[in-house]
């Protein structure tokens, strides 16, 4: 198993914002703003998409990897934590695990 994380990811991505665009892709998409650094992670889903549906277990490895780090650059364009994200994520899972609780309960 990879020791490489999405928080990894999201601490290099953040390190990039207000670097030269000449020297990092990542700043270069920041520089763009919101909506080029969104588009670009709609091309890169629908690719992922495209992968899974051929069974294509190289192409879904790329293009996920793709989608991961375009929605981390994403995700600082619009000045939301992946903190915030796994937080919400987070209190799905506790909600559903009440509600599982709660079905035992009448069953
Ligand atoms: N995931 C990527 C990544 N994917 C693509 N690219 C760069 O983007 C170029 C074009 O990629 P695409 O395949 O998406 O091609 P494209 O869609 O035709 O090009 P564009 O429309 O994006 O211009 C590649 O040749 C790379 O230079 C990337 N550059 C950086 N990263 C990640 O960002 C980190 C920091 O990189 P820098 O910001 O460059 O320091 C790296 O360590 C990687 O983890």
């Amino acid at each position: 198993m990879s020791d490489y994380t999405l928080n990894d990811l999201a601490r290099l991505v953040a390190s990039r914002a207000g670097t030269s665009p000449d020297s990092s892709y990542t700043a270069k998409l920041l520089a763009g703003g919101p909506a080029k650094a969104a588009k670009k992670l709609g091309e890169e889903a629908v690719e992922a998409a495209i992968a899974a549906v051929q069974g294509d277990k190289a192409g879904l490895t790329a293009e996920a990897a793709d989608v991961l780090y375009h929605l981390m650059v994403v995700l600082q364009a619009g000045g939301v934590s992946l903190d915030a994200v796994m937080a919400e994520l987070e209190r799905r899972t506790a909600q559903s695990g009440l509600a599982e609780k709660a079905a035992r309960r009448h069953t």
